[in-house]
Protein backbone atom coordinates (compact mmCIF):
# COMPACT_ATOMS: atom_id res chain seq x y z
CA UNK A 1 0.00 0.00 0.00
CA UNK A 2 2.51 2.28 0.69
CA UNK A 3 6.34 1.57 0.09
CA UNK A 4 9.63 4.06 0.58
CA UNK A 5 12.56 2.79 -0.88
CA UNK A 6 15.99 4.08 0.34
CA UNK A 7 14.99 7.51 1.41
CA UNK A 8 17.45 9.88 2.31
CA UNK A 9 16.80 13.26 4.25
CA UNK A 10 19.75 15.73 5.01
CA UNK A 11 19.24 18.86 6.16
CA UNK A 12 22.27 21.39 6.80
CA UNK A 13 24.70 18.71 6.12
CA UNK A 14 23.21 16.43 8.72
CA UNK A 15 22.33 13.14 7.75
CA UNK A 16 18.63 12.63 9.36
CA UNK A 17 17.94 9.66 7.44
CA UNK A 18 20.15 6.94 5.24
CA UNK A 19 18.71 4.65 2.66
CA UNK A 20 15.72 3.71 4.75
CA UNK A 21 13.10 1.43 2.81
CA UNK A 22 10.07 -0.03 4.21
CA UNK A 23 6.63 -1.15 2.96
CA UNK A 24 3.47 -1.65 4.56
CA UNK A 25 0.57 -3.71 3.22
CA UNK A 26 -3.30 -3.84 3.71
CA UNK A 27 -3.97 -4.95 6.80
CA UNK A 28 -0.99 -4.92 8.21
CA UNK A 29 0.43 -2.56 11.08
CA UNK A 30 4.04 -1.26 11.20
CA UNK A 31 5.39 -0.30 14.70
CA UNK A 32 8.21 2.16 14.10
CA UNK A 33 10.36 2.37 17.26
CA UNK A 34 13.73 4.25 17.72
CA UNK A 35 15.74 6.12 20.35
CA UNK A 36 14.98 9.44 20.52
CA UNK A 37 15.67 11.47 18.06
CA UNK A 38 16.13 8.35 15.77
CA UNK A 39 14.05 9.65 12.74
CA UNK A 40 10.75 8.47 13.16
CA UNK A 41 8.69 11.54 12.81
CA UNK A 42 11.04 12.86 10.05
CA UNK A 43 10.19 9.72 8.34
CA UNK A 44 6.33 9.77 9.08
CA UNK A 45 6.37 13.59 7.53
CA UNK A 46 8.21 12.11 4.40
CA UNK A 47 5.52 9.53 4.01
CA UNK A 48 2.59 11.82 4.16
CA UNK A 49 4.41 14.25 1.83
CA UNK A 50 5.12 17.27 4.58
CA UNK A 51 8.76 16.51 3.89
CA UNK A 52 10.50 15.87 0.51
CA UNK A 53 13.05 13.38 1.11
CA UNK A 54 16.40 14.26 -0.31
CA UNK A 55 17.04 10.58 -2.06
CA UNK A 56 14.83 7.66 -2.45
CA UNK A 57 11.50 7.95 -3.50
CA UNK A 58 7.65 6.79 -1.94
CA UNK A 59 5.26 4.85 -3.93
CA UNK A 60 1.41 4.97 -2.72
CA UNK A 61 -1.10 1.87 -3.94
CA UNK A 62 1.49 1.09 -6.59
CA UNK A 63 2.10 5.13 -7.94
CA UNK A 64 5.23 7.18 -6.99
CA UNK A 65 3.89 10.14 -4.76
CA UNK A 66 7.32 11.34 -3.90
CA UNK A 67 6.84 14.49 -5.14
CA UNK A 68 3.39 15.01 -4.45
CA UNK A 69 1.74 17.10 -1.81
CA UNK A 70 0.03 16.03 1.70
CA UNK A 71 -3.21 17.26 0.09
CA UNK A 72 -2.72 15.48 -3.11
CA UNK A 73 -1.62 11.85 -1.41
CA UNK A 74 -4.59 12.75 1.28
CA UNK A 75 -6.73 12.46 -2.11
CA UNK A 76 -5.14 9.09 -2.85
CA UNK A 77 -5.94 7.37 0.37
CA UNK A 78 -3.36 8.51 2.87
CA UNK A 79 -4.69 10.03 6.11
CA UNK A 80 -1.91 10.50 9.05
CA UNK A 81 -2.40 12.03 12.95
CA UNK A 82 -0.28 14.63 14.12
CA UNK A 83 2.19 14.43 17.38
CA UNK A 84 0.04 17.48 18.66
CA UNK A 85 -3.57 17.92 18.87
CA UNK A 86 -5.15 19.08 15.68
CA UNK A 87 -8.86 19.71 17.29
CA UNK A 88 -10.93 22.71 17.72
CA UNK A 89 -11.33 22.94 21.18
CA UNK A 90 -14.23 25.35 21.08
CA UNK A 91 -16.34 22.50 19.07
CA UNK A 92 -17.98 19.77 19.92
CA UNK A 93 -16.74 16.51 19.14
CA UNK A 94 -19.14 15.98 16.23
CA UNK A 95 -18.34 19.52 15.06
CA UNK A 96 -14.86 18.44 14.65
CA UNK A 97 -15.69 14.88 12.96
CA UNK A 98 -18.11 17.26 10.44
CA UNK A 99 -15.21 19.17 9.44
CA UNK A 100 -13.40 15.87 9.15
CA UNK A 101 -15.94 14.59 7.16
CA UNK A 102 -16.05 17.70 4.81
CA UNK A 103 -12.79 18.49 4.11
CA UNK A 104 -12.31 14.57 2.85
CA UNK A 105 -15.60 14.92 1.52
CA UNK A 106 -14.78 17.96 -0.95
CA UNK A 107 -10.82 15.80 -1.88
CA UNK A 108 -11.65 12.09 -1.50
CA UNK A 109 -13.95 9.87 -3.95
CA UNK A 110 -16.29 8.76 -1.44
CA UNK A 111 -20.02 8.11 -0.32
CA UNK A 112 -19.85 11.15 1.82
CA UNK A 113 -19.04 13.52 -0.93
CA UNK A 114 -20.71 16.40 -2.30
CA UNK A 115 -23.20 17.38 1.24
CA UNK A 116 -22.48 20.25 3.10
CA UNK A 117 -23.36 16.91 3.78
CA UNK A 118 -22.18 14.81 6.68
CA UNK A 119 -24.91 13.46 8.13
CA UNK A 120 -25.13 12.59 11.63
CA UNK A 121 -25.09 8.98 10.88
CA UNK A 122 -21.82 9.58 9.22
CA UNK A 123 -20.75 11.13 12.83
CA UNK A 124 -22.20 8.93 14.81
CA UNK A 125 -20.31 6.10 13.22
CA UNK A 126 -17.41 7.11 13.13
CA UNK A 127 -17.40 8.11 16.95
CA UNK A 128 -19.13 4.96 17.79
CA UNK A 129 -15.79 3.26 15.62
CA UNK A 130 -13.75 5.02 18.00
CA UNK A 131 -15.79 4.25 21.15
CA UNK A 132 -16.98 7.57 21.94
CA UNK A 133 -20.41 6.89 20.78
CA UNK A 134 -23.06 9.62 22.35
CA UNK A 135 -20.01 11.84 22.85
CA UNK A 136 -20.94 14.17 19.57
CA UNK A 137 -21.94 16.74 21.64
CA UNK A 138 -19.31 17.37 24.11
CA UNK A 139 -17.06 20.17 23.80
CA UNK A 140 -13.22 19.13 22.45
CA UNK A 141 -11.59 21.09 25.30
CA UNK A 142 -13.81 19.28 27.76
CA UNK A 143 -12.95 15.74 26.99
CA UNK A 144 -10.18 13.53 28.62
CA UNK A 145 -6.88 13.57 27.15
CA UNK A 146 -7.68 9.63 25.97
CA UNK A 147 -10.90 11.18 24.25
CA UNK A 148 -9.24 13.70 22.39
CA UNK A 149 -6.61 11.28 20.63
CA UNK A 150 -9.41 8.84 19.90
CA UNK A 151 -11.26 11.84 18.40
CA UNK A 152 -8.11 12.55 16.32
CA UNK A 153 -8.77 9.29 15.12
CA UNK A 154 -12.19 9.20 14.05
CA UNK A 155 -11.15 12.45 12.04
CA UNK A 156 -8.43 10.48 10.40
CA UNK A 157 -10.35 8.02 9.56
CA UNK A 158 -13.41 10.50 8.16
CA UNK A 159 -11.61 10.16 4.57
CA UNK A 160 -11.58 6.44 4.71
CA UNK A 161 -8.12 5.97 4.66
CA UNK A 162 -6.06 2.99 3.08
CA UNK A 163 -3.07 3.80 4.78
CA UNK A 164 -3.00 5.36 8.14
CA UNK A 165 -0.01 7.38 9.81
CA UNK A 166 -0.17 7.53 13.42
CA UNK A 167 2.41 9.27 15.19
CA UNK A 168 2.71 8.70 19.11
CA UNK A 169 -0.75 8.01 19.07
CA UNK A 170 -0.74 7.41 22.71
CA UNK A 171 1.38 10.08 23.98
CA UNK A 172 0.36 11.44 27.63
CA UNK A 173 -2.57 9.07 27.02
CA UNK A 174 -3.32 7.24 30.88
CA UNK A 175 -3.00 3.71 30.82
CA UNK A 176 -6.43 2.99 30.55
CA UNK A 177 -7.05 4.75 27.71
CA UNK A 178 -4.05 3.20 25.92
CA UNK A 179 -5.86 0.09 26.21
CA UNK A 180 -8.93 1.32 24.37
CA UNK A 181 -6.78 3.12 21.78
CA UNK A 182 -5.11 0.22 21.34
CA UNK A 183 -7.77 -1.68 20.79
CA UNK A 184 -9.43 0.51 18.15
CA UNK A 185 -6.00 1.00 16.05
CA UNK A 186 -6.37 -2.98 15.82
CA UNK A 187 -9.98 -2.89 14.47
CA UNK A 188 -8.97 -0.07 11.78
CA UNK A 189 -5.90 -2.76 10.96
CA UNK A 190 -8.16 -5.54 10.71
CA UNK A 191 -10.55 -3.80 8.78
CA UNK A 192 -7.84 -3.90 5.70
CA UNK A 193 -6.07 -0.55 6.75
CA UNK A 194 -2.33 -0.28 6.39
CA UNK A 195 -1.23 1.60 9.18
CA UNK A 196 2.26 2.84 10.43
CA UNK A 197 2.44 4.15 14.22
CA UNK A 198 5.59 5.45 15.82
CA UNK A 199 4.73 4.88 19.39
CA UNK A 200 6.74 5.22 21.86
CA UNK A 201 5.48 2.72 24.49
CA UNK A 202 6.93 -0.58 24.00
CA UNK A 203 4.34 -2.79 25.21
CA UNK A 204 1.78 -1.66 22.84
CA UNK A 205 4.03 -1.70 19.86
CA UNK A 206 5.46 -4.99 20.31
CA UNK A 207 1.67 -6.54 21.48
CA UNK A 208 -0.15 -5.14 18.44
CA UNK A 209 2.36 -4.53 15.45
CA UNK A 210 2.56 -7.42 12.39
CA UNK A 211 6.15 -6.11 12.23
CA UNK A 212 8.13 -3.69 13.83
CA UNK A 213 10.75 -1.50 12.20
CA UNK A 214 13.83 0.11 14.30
CA UNK A 215 15.47 3.48 13.38
CA UNK A 216 18.72 4.54 14.91
CA UNK A 217 20.81 7.45 14.06
CA UNK A 218 18.22 7.70 10.86
CA UNK A 219 19.11 4.22 9.79
CA UNK A 220 17.17 1.48 9.66
CA UNK A 221 18.52 -1.16 12.48
CA UNK A 222 16.16 -3.70 12.36
CA UNK A 223 12.32 -4.61 10.82
CA UNK A 224 10.63 -7.95 11.64
CA UNK A 225 8.10 -9.54 13.77
CA UNK A 226 8.19 -8.42 17.18
CA UNK A 227 9.84 -11.14 18.73
CA UNK A 228 12.86 -11.61 16.03
CA UNK A 229 13.57 -7.33 16.61
CA UNK A 230 13.46 -7.34 20.65
CA UNK A 231 16.03 -10.57 20.16
CA UNK A 232 18.31 -8.68 17.61
CA UNK A 233 21.46 -7.72 19.78
CA UNK A 234 21.98 -4.83 17.46
CA UNK A 235 18.82 -3.88 19.08
CA UNK A 236 19.19 -4.21 22.02
CA UNK A 237 22.68 -2.05 22.26
CA UNK A 238 20.84 0.53 20.80
CA UNK A 239 18.53 0.28 23.68
CA UNK A 240 20.77 -0.02 26.20
CA UNK A 241 19.48 -0.31 29.55
CA UNK A 242 15.98 -0.35 28.14
CA UNK A 243 13.79 -2.97 28.81
CA UNK A 244 12.38 -3.76 25.38
N1 LIG B 1 13.54 20.47 10.06
C1 LIG B 1 14.64 20.02 10.65
N2 LIG B 1 15.81 20.65 10.49
C2 LIG B 1 16.93 20.18 11.07
N3 LIG B 1 16.98 19.08 11.83
C3 LIG B 1 15.84 18.41 12.02
C4 LIG B 1 14.61 18.84 11.44
N4 LIG B 1 13.64 17.95 11.82
C5 LIG B 1 14.24 17.03 12.59
N5 LIG B 1 15.56 17.30 12.73
C6 LIG B 1 16.54 16.52 13.47
O1 LIG B 1 16.45 15.20 12.97
C7 LIG B 1 16.66 14.24 13.99
C8 LIG B 1 15.50 13.29 13.99
O2 LIG B 1 14.34 13.96 14.48
P1 LIG B 1 12.93 13.26 14.56
O3 LIG B 1 11.98 14.21 15.23
O4 LIG B 1 12.56 12.72 13.26
O5 LIG B 1 13.26 12.05 15.56
P2 LIG B 1 12.27 11.09 16.34
O6 LIG B 1 12.83 9.73 16.22
O7 LIG B 1 10.87 11.28 15.88
O8 LIG B 1 12.46 11.61 17.83
P3 LIG B 1 11.41 11.61 19.06
O9 LIG B 1 11.28 10.18 19.46
O10 LIG B 1 12.15 12.41 20.09
O11 LIG B 1 10.13 12.23 18.59
C9 LIG B 1 16.83 15.03 15.28
O12 LIG B 1 18.20 15.14 15.54
C10 LIG B 1 16.23 16.37 14.95
O13 LIG B 1 16.85 17.39 15.69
Amino acid sequence: MINAEAVGWRVGGAQILDDVSLTVGAGELLGIIGPNGAGKSSFVNILSGVTRPSSGRIMLQGKEVTDASATRRARMGLARSFQTSALFDGLTAGENVRLAVQAAGSAVLSPFRGAGSATSEVIDSLLTRVRMPGRARTLARDLSHGDRRKLELAMALASEPAVLLLDEPMAGVSAEDVDGLTEIIGEVRDSGVAVAMVEHHMHVVLGLADRVAVLHHGQLLAVGAPPEVTGDERVQQAYLGEAL
